[in-house]
């Protein structure tokens, strides 16, 4: 008999038979859980309809927080303590009609044994869809199965065709025919460009600042050194309170000559006086303060890109770093100088930003910028989210959408791009977007991701459509108006086979001049990922 306080084995509750259990992971910003409940109940209700039609029981994993206004897991402990309730074995599915931080159920979904399934409202309205993809990338990268399903209220057949085959067979395997592996690339001018990038890369080594890893539950674009380094990039990790302590050393009126800048550039800013629900000038001071900062910092350490997670710990302290990091990947922008004025900095070159410390997109920026510089292109490249879509004029017409900046050339030049205060439930202290419609053109789109322990990238070609001023309105009103968009239209690729298949909330995006540009740029890319040992995918129609 030992004298020491063994703990108590847990023992998790039975599964009960024909019974689903159900969980919904939010935000850590109670505003954001709060403002999103009803939503999610909608969804919830739906759901549990189309269960029970087809002969099971649902059951809640955990309770609504009536003192907190709303049912979601809001922490990785709150998900911890939850999953000690949920049977084992029992068929789990993880509901969502938000953006949700998928750390706040990675712990008690690794170790469940029973069947999962991610489902989410096909609905703009808050970013469900983007944490159904971001979940299902962070379940990819930890081995973990499960299956994925959406739809806009779960009445259709589709939908219950779907839900039918996960609750009898415990998954449900989309088409996802439009992924094929890279063949034989042609010995051509892209290939031999892509091939002396990679060896470039590799030889001499780049550096990616990391401004606090790990952003909001976002297990997906963590990279792990081990696969990073070998391709010759390596991370230098910094912190926040850094980047706040040299935001207090710029002098305002280097500040001012940003925003000056950018208003002779002609960039409309949106401006208030209410702080809680307004731009204000002074949030745009110290948003100019952080782009100088990075820059400044970004230059001590010699780094080729640069990414502030800003959705922990900043969102507190300064306004939205969205701004600056929409100037950042911009080649025309305010120039900015070293501490004693002596040197521009990165003149007249993006440094490429990673918005949300998304490492994959830390990646792909990083080479897409390479490769486009080497071509002549503009190298302005931009992550978006996955936010939603519907069919316009008889194409199917997506929603990118990312929470804050994009490059102005990508909206067509400053003249044509716009600062919005963010909203507050996300952003309490403000802060100004950098928004516009994308322009028309063609886009290579592309996203790096974990599978199997290892790096893989997804290639795929697009066009940027222009739709009528009252389609992107509509389309504007019915996601988040302040935030960049652009009107997608994937090559060979239908809505479906694009969810099942991505990895990730996220995807990035680059312009090219002409239909045949864009397809010498995308074969340079996958040659450049081949020689660097990235498993490349092509996706959709895509001419080598
Ligand atoms: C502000 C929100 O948290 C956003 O950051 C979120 O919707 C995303 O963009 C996730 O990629």
């Amino acid at each position: 008999m030992t004298s020491y306080a063994l703990p108590a084995p847990h023992q998790p509750p039975a599964a009960e038979p024909n019974t689903v259990y159900t969980v919904a992971s939010g935000d850590l910003r109670p505003a954001a859980n709060v403002t999103c409940w009803p939503t999610q109940e909608k969804l919830e209700s739906d759901l549990a309809a189309a269960v029970t039609d087809l002969g099971w029981r649902i059951r809640r994993g955990h309770p609504v927080d009536d003192a907190k206004g709303h049912g979601f897991i809001d922490s990785q402990r709150a998900g911890v303590e939850v999953f000690k309730n949920i049977p084992r074995k029992a068929p789990l599915i993880v509901v969502e009609a938000v953006w949700q931080y998928s750390h706040h159920v990675l712990a008690g979904l690794r170790s469940h044994e029973g069947p999962i399934l991610v489902v989410a409202n096909w609905s703009g309205e808050f970013p469900g869809l983007v944490g159904l993809l971001n979940l299902a990338g962070s379940l990819t990268k930890a081995g973990r199965d499960y299956s994925v399903l959406w739809s806009a209220d779960f009445t259709d057949d589709w939908a219950r065709d779907g839900l039918r085959t996960w609750l009898e067979t415990g998954t449900l395997t989309h088409d996802t025919s439009h992924v094929r592996p890279l063949p034989p690339l042609p010995e051509d001018p892209e290939t031999e460009l892509g091939v002396a990038l990679a060896r470039q890369l590799r030889e001499e080594k780049a550096i990616i600042g990391v401004f606090d890893e790990g952003c909001m539950g976002m297990y997906n674009a963590i990279i792990d050194d081990e696969l990073l380094n070998p391709l010759g990039i390596y991370k230098e990790r910094l912190s926040q309170s850094a980047l706040v302590a040299e935001m207090n050393k710029v002098s305002d009126e280097e500040a001012q000559a940003v925003r000056a800048w950018l208003d002779h550039a002609g960039m409309t800013f949106h401006t208030g006086t209410d702080e809680a629900t307004e731009l204000t000038d002074a949030q745009l001071l110290s948003q100019f303060k952080m782009y100088i900062a990075a820059l400044r910092i970004s230059d001590d350490f010699g780094l080729d890109a640069v990414g502030i997670q800003y959705q922990q710990g900043l969102k507190d302290t300064v306004p939205a770093s969205d701004l600056a990091e929409g100037l950042l990947n911009n080649v025309q922008r305010p120039p900015v100088f070293s501490r004693d004025g002596a040197r521009e900095l990165y003149p007249g070159a993006p440094l490429p930003h990673f918005n949300e410390v998304d490492e994959g997109v830390a990646v792909d920026s990083l080479v897409t910028n390479r490769i486009w510089t080497a071509m002549g292109l503009d190298p302005a490249t931009t992550l978006h989210d996955i936010r939603w879509g519907e069919e316009y004029d008889g194409r199917f017409v997506w929603v990118f959408e990312i929470s804050g900046s994009v490059p102005a050339s990508h909206n067509g030049g400053y003249h044509k791009s716009y600062s919005m205060r963010q909203p507050p439930m996300f952003f309490p202290l403000g802060g100004g977007t950098l928004s516009g419609v994308s322009k028309p053109g063609e886009i290579v789109w592309s996203r790096v991701f974990l599978m199997d322990g290892r790096l893989h990238v997804d290639l795929g070609r697009a066009t940027s459509v222009e739709l009528p001023e009252e389609e992107t309105r509509r389309r504007l009103e019915a996601t988040n108006h302040q935030w960049p968009i652009m009107h997608a239209v994937l090559h060979g690729v239908t809505r479906d086979q694009f969810m099942a298949r991505h990895r990730a909330n996220h995807l990035n995006v680059a312009y090219a001049p002409d239909a045949a540009t864009a397809d010498k740029a995308l074969r340079a890319k996958a040659a450049l990922f081949a020689e660097l040992g990235v498993e490349v995918h092509l996706c959709g129609d895509v001419e080598l």
